[in-house]
């Protein structure tokens, strides 16, 4: 309910200061690129005279030459999403003096495997969603539960009883975070000088309830099973005796709390929110389509439960660190004159067990500062899976169009719930999680999320957005979401080759940007999807920069101009410019030079490893000879891996053919830094002069920047370094790549 004599924004958007110097230098990197293009134009191997083997010299230019080309084209479309950074603000006080009546929100939160995503994480992210600042009959929260485990349902039903003291203490005392595990791990006890009857009575209850509850969970989730007792506390349990396997079940449906029932009350008597665990039907001959099938369930599910017009979907570990998120959104959605077109309002991930230096570089720094910042002002940021609040119809399918304008927002959704009886609802329901009820349906193509891709959420993104509809990024000062990062380094990586794998098939799906795009959505957002798209390719040009120029060392190609060479000047400005620039960035973003560092060791590692294999995985894709799984990032280490992770020990401790080429290229790197140090000492030609210098400039920073892989490799003594066979293969490969270097 509008009221109409307020006409002020409910969010304002600012653009960027200081772009102008950042668009003069980008000029000046554009320039110094062009003069290492002419240079490579006019400075063919057929003019070195005395050279015998110029098929391979030959062969060597050009993929320098094709390498350059490709980071040059890439550095310039990785300027789209630095060009025009724009920033978000909310009037959310605003927001309530407009509306007395709020639109409802469903909240989404997926899990899939109890062993390494415990029952009590998933827990915490439920109660903090449940916890929103925000009317409580309007929330409604679904577990997906597609490890169709009754771990997790026992979680929700210790859940939904604890939320009954939970609730009310949040509300009293304004508790920030709202995931009680995070709440009482950060906060000091607090202590009350002359009011001993309030808050730190509670909190010293409150936690205590908390800690006995998690140690029930704990204690049940070690043994593996629910005891007998427990199951006794609830009918659906029951279920599980029809359960055959995770993969092989019926669809479980059980409404722990009904909003509506006069009964769901909190301690304080107030409305309770909507409770509800979702286990879909799986069957071994329907493909379940991971994590885009289980928000498809559970957007048809809640449709008739709850059907709130706006829909927030996170993943089990990215708990709600912000209770005030949700009236954030609704700042973007309500707003007279944009809100309209918004299809989703996406938030920033952010990351509890991030160490200081960031050593994975999984922090997503200056993508979340800048990056999305410029994809903003080019059309909307992309999905990325969580922490995202969406219009129901955008996401399912509908196509924008200017109707939309001044809606009813409180009205227009209500569910009108024939059943009687929560057992009645529940029955209705399920037949929306079989897996039959997709069946030549639009679902999973123009309805929900996309299927068959490995990032459904990019994709998904996308169609919204080439149906018309907007988005907006917001990053608010309190973080809204907080998740596990991946703690090791093999993690990390595989969860980057699902993330690079995945871009890629979209770009060679004809989901392409640019053709699916083409006048649907700018050319700026375009390429901003481009930009990630194109991550795997970039594994074929890293891959021979980390390698060829040094081998040409062994066979005394020379590559690049001397160093009193007047040439050498843009190669030098483009590769120091770069470097300056991104450690300014980094630095500007909070970082530290360290993690700009370890940042650019994992760029590296990322390119040759990750990429590779999402590359290659893509290939065999295309021919149909592989498909694309999703590899669960786990959430759980053990104690002496995560003592490691705190130390920033980068882990290897596992066979992987990932480890195999990082350990191979930093053996050939050292290998022949060594050799052409020598050369340099016995010939006594100074660095200027020598044709080489740049090349083993080179060559040494690709060893400074694998020193801990060397480490791992030799030096180490714990349990987290590189397994033997792989060391043992890996200087097989690199002596034999300089033999071949050498003698071929
Ligand atoms: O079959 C599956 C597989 C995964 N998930 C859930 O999907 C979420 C993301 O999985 P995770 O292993 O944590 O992957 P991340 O790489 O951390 O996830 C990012 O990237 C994914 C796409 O690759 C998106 O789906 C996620 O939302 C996004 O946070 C988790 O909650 C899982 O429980 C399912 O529900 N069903
Ligand atoms: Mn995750």
């Amino acid at each position: 309910m509008a009221r109409s004599d307020e006409h002020l924004p409910l969010f304002e958007t600012k653009s960027g200061k200081g772009l102008i110097p950042f668009r003069l230098f980008a000029a000046s990197i554009f320039a110094g690129i062009c003069s290492i293009f002419v240079y490579r134009a006019t400075h063919k191997p057929a003019a070195v005279v005395e050279a015998a083997d110029l098929g391979v010299r030959w062969t060597a230019w050009i993929g320098l030459f094709l390498a350059e080309l490709w980071f040059g084209f890439y550095w310039l479309m990785s300027l789209v999403v630095k060009w025009k950074p724009i920033y978000r603000t909310t009037h959310k006080h605003r927001l309530s003096l407009r509306y007395d009546v709020l639109p409802a929100i469903d909240t989404f939160v997926c899990t899939a495997d109890p062993t390494i995503e415990p029952p009590t994480m998933v827990l915490n992210t439920v109660l903090s969603v449940m916890a929103y600042d925000y009317p409580p009959e309007k929330l409604s929260v679904y577990l997906s539960d597609d490890g169709g485990s009754d771990l997790n349902f026992y979680a929700m039903l210790e859940a939904s009883c604890f939320s009954k003291r939970w609730l009310p203490f949040c509300r009293k005392f304004k508790v920030e975070p709202r995931s009680p595990e995070a709440f009482f791990k950060g906060a000091s006890e607090p202590i009350d000088y002359d009011d001993h009857t309030s808050m730190a009575k509670e909190w010293t209850y409150i936690k205590k309830l908390y800690e006995e509850m998690k140690a029930r969970i704990e204690s049940t989730t070690k043994q593996g099973r629910v005891s007998e007792e427990i199951r006794k506390q609830h009918k659906g349990f029951s279920e599980w005796d029809f359960v055959s396997s995770r993969r092989d079940h019926q669809t479980i449906l059980q409404i722990l709390i009904d909003g509506r029932d006069a009964e769901s009350l909190d301690s304080e008597g107030q409305t309770l929110p909507t409770l509800v665990y979702l286990a879909r039907e799986k069957r071994p001959q329907y493909h379940h389509n991971f994590k885009a099938g289980s928000m498809n369930a559970l957007i048809r599910v809640s449709s008739r439960i709850s059907n709130a017009p706006i829909i927030l979907n996170v993943d089990c570990d990215m708990y709600s660190n912000n209770s005030e998120s949700a009236r954030d959104a609704l700042c973007f959605f309500l707003d007279e004159e944009k809100g309209h077109e918004i299809g989703f309002v996406q938030f920033p991930s952010a990351f509890e067990n991030i160490t200081k230096n960031d050593i994975y570089s999984n922090s997503l720094r200056v993508a979340n500062e800048l990056e999305f910042r410029g994809m903003d002002s080019n059309g909307g940021p992309c999905y990325i899976g969580t922490g995202c609040f969406h219009r129901r119809e955008s996401l399912c399918g509908k196509k924008y169009s200017k109707t939309c304008h001044g809606e009813n927002w409180t009205s227009k959704n209500d569910v009108k719930i024939e059943e009687k009886s929560v057992d009645e609802l529940e029955e209705t329901c399920k037949v929306l999680a079989s897996c039959t009820y997709e069946e030549h349906t639009q679902w999973g193509k123009e309805m929900g999320l996309k299927y068959g891709c490995a990032v459904e959420d990019i994709i998904t993104g996308l169609a919204i957005q080439c149906r018309g509809w907007k988005s907006v990024y917001f990053k608010p000062e309190r973080a809204g979401f907080v998740g596990v990062a991946p703690t090791t380094l093999l993690q990390s990586l595989v969860q980057h080759k699902r993330w690079s794998e995945g871009h890629f098939q979209i770009f060679l799906s004809k989901h392409c940007a640019l053709l699916y795009g083409y006048k649907r959505v700018s050319i700026g957002l375009q390429l901003c999807y481009c930009l990630c798209s194109l991550w795997a390719p970039n594994c074929l040009a890293s891959l021979y920069f980390a390698a060829v120029p040094s081998l040409c060392l062994v066979r005394r190609i020379s590559l690049f101009p001397k160093l009193s060479d007047p040439w050498v000047v843009p190669f030098v400005y483009v590769f120091l410019g770069n470097y300056a620039y991104s450690l300014f960035e980094r630095l500007q973003c909070g970082g530290t030079c360290v993690e700009w560092l370890n940042d650019q060791r994992i760029w590296l590692f990322r390119r040759i490893t990750s990429y590779l294999f999402a590359f290659l995985d893509n290939i065999l894709g295309v021919f149909g000879i592989t498909k694309s799984a999703f590899v669960i990032t786990s959430k759980v280490v053990d104690e002496d891996v995560s003592e490691r992770y705190k130390q920033e020990l980068m882990e290897f401790g596992a066979i992987s053919p990932m480890f195999t080429i990082l350990a191979t290229i930093a053996l050939l790197n050292a290998f022949i830094l060594v050799g052409a140090m020598k050369r340099l000492i016995l010939e006594e030609q100074s660095w200027a002069l020598d044709p080489f210098a740049l090349q083993m400039i080179l060559c040494g920073l690709l060893v400074f920047i694998n020193l801990p892989v060397y480490k791992g490799l030799f030096l180490r003594k714990d349990k987290g370094t590189m397994p033997s066979s792989v060391t043992y293969r890996s200087i097989a490969y690199a002596l034999a790549a300089c033999l071949i270097a050498l003698y071929y």
